[in-house]
């Protein structure tokens, strides 16, 4: 098997987890550990068939041009068509010819991946040495019957014999596409589509992944999330560990919006050098007793332009925001200083902490969760109009949420994670664990408690997730939605012109 260099080969069929990727080189955080390019299959989604280069993947704002024998695979450039036709279009523009002339628009994204699979021959002897657990699938009734016919399909529309033996050699690729295959996120544009690469594939998982992988073009990048020390494995997640997080729109967190914004804006990244320094230093013990909403009114000032670019997550913004919500939670002003804490969760911890157990990000989880259940309305009190003040509009808010089921829910995520960093005899995990049994053991609860317990156990338990989604997603992000408020309100320059009066 060819590797790109620095990375080497190890372990066998034979061995528990069988062969894995270690590094020749010490590698840093965030450093690329490997490219991954050719040979590989790349092909976008087919909803974005038409929208993006069947090549090189530009797109949707690239205008491209549909090839004139199928009409439907669509190019950039004639350079691009002109290496895909060599590479695999020349036998797929019959296949997408067969399936017009039946009538339909286009193949499933899978039937489409199997007949790259096999049309590519200069692939085909890496391909016969990847992992297929046919048998393990030959087991799942449904799945099979899918692949099956995924695979008359594929020989149908190639216009191959469909044979007992071709037919179950498509089957063993769609395994092995099963087993191998990427989904493909592309870091510029978000559109998605599938990526096999043999060498790629030699990469095992790890809840606890020690790197990651980008996608751009035809290429692959494989990153490291922390230091890799030379002759390590490299380990990545094949699941998506956000699921299990806070965050509603995991999409913005695969292609952060305001990527590149600061390589791109010179200005900005020069202001920033400046605004670092001053905003940096934590407040010491001298400055909280004397003022500090004063400190952390300048420190505000500072981070205007990063707010301005929707820059939440580039310190010291996120830092400035997080002792905001300190001084705001030793005044007891807990509503202030919980809405402030979960738009850092949503805005900032999550891109700047890719991974849901990061300390920082339990730190906050729990930090919700303690905020939360000092802000549950008291009975009986009168509930403010939602137009009124922002103090208003926030207790009025908070009257409509369901506090319990919101700390559940978080300290649910907080136990799910926290033992990867924390010992199970940790103070923070004994104290979060302590919590959510205290929460579960209410009584009247049953169906919330099960409904998440089933949430963070399955993600694709649709009941659960539309429960998240309305229970604790939509009203964290609800409260988040007042966090730039009260920083300007407590901590804006009108303030600062009212206590100098
Ligand atoms: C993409 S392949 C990775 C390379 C694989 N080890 C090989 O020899 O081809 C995925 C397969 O590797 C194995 N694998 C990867 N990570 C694993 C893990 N953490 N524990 C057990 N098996 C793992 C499983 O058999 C899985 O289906």
């Amino acid at each position: 098997m060819k590797l790109p260099p620095g990375l080497m080969l190890a372990g066998s069929a034979s061995t528990p987890r069988g062969r894995s990727l270690t590094t020749q080189r010490a590698i840093g955080p965030g450093g690329v550990i490997a490219v991954f390019d050719e040979p590989s299959i790349t092909i976008p989604s087919s909803p974005c068939l038409r929208l993006t280069c069947n090549y090189c993947l530009a797109g949707p704002e690239v205008p491209v041009r549909a090839c004139t024998g199928c009409r439907t695979a669509t190019y950039c450039s004639p350079a691009c068509q002109k290496a895909d036709w060599k590479l695999v279009h020349k036998g797929e523009c019959k296949v997408f010819k067969r399936v017009k002339a039946e009538g339909h628009d286009f193949l499933p994204t899978g039937v489409r991946a199997l007949v790259h699979m096999l049309l590519r021959t200069d692939m085909a002897a890496a391909v016969q040495e990847m992992e297929a657990h046919t048998e393990g699938f030959r087991a799942q009734k449904e799945e099979w019957r899918d692949m099956e016919l995924q695979a008359l399909a594929a020989m149908h529309y190639l216009g191959r014999e469909a044979s007992p033996q071709s037919v179950n050699e498509a089957i063993d690729l769609l395994c092995k596409l099963q087993v191998n295959s990427f989904n493909r996120e592309d870091e510029d544009t978000g559109d998605s589509g599938i990526f096999v690469n043999p060498a790629l594939a030699m990469v095992n998982h790890s809840c606890v992944p020690n790197a990651f992988v980008k996608f751009a073009g035809r290429k692959a990048s494989l990153h490291a999330y922390r230091a890799i020390k030379e002759g390590e494995e490299v380990e990545i997640s094949y699941i998506e560990l956000n699921l299990c997080s806070l965050n509603s729109d995991l999409s913005t967190l695969r292609n952060n919006p305001s990527q590149g914004l600061l390589s791109s804006n010179k200005d900005l990244a020069r202001l920033l050098e400046e605004i670092y320094p001053l905003c940096s230093t934590r407040l010491s013990s001298s400055e909280t007793s004397e003022n500090p909403t004063a400190v952390i009114r300048k420190k505000w000032q500072l981070c205007e332009p990063l707010r301005a670019a929707q820059l939440f997550a580039i310190e010291p913004l996120p830092q400035v925001m997080g002792e905001a919500s300190i001084v705001l939670g030793e005044r007891e002003d807990h509503p202030f200083a919980l809405a402030i804490c979960c738009f850092l969760a949503i805005t900032s911890d999550a891109f700047k902490y890719p991974l849901p157990f990061s300390p920082s990000r339990l730190t906050g989880l729990l930090m919700i969760a303690n905020l939360l259940s000092n802000t549950a309305p008291i009975s009986g009190s009168k509930v403010p109009a939602a137009t009124g003040s922002l103090r208003e509009r926030i207790v009025q808010a908070l009257s409509e949420m369901d506090q319990a089921t919101m700390t559940q829910a978080i300290l649910a995520i907080f136990v799910r994670w926290a033992p990867m960093f924390h010992t199970e005899d940790s103070q923070a995990f004994q104290e979060g664990s302590f919590q959510l049994r205290d929460i579960e053991s209410l009584r009247g609860r049953q169906k919330e408690r099960e409904l998440i317990r089933r949430w963070a156990r399955d993600h694709n338990d649709a009941e659960a997730q539309m429960f998240f989604e309305y229970a604790v997603q939509k009203p964290v992000d609800k409260l988040a939605s007042f966090a730039l408020e009260i920083m300007d309100a407590e901590f804006g320059p009108g303030q600062a012109l009212l206590t100098s009066r």
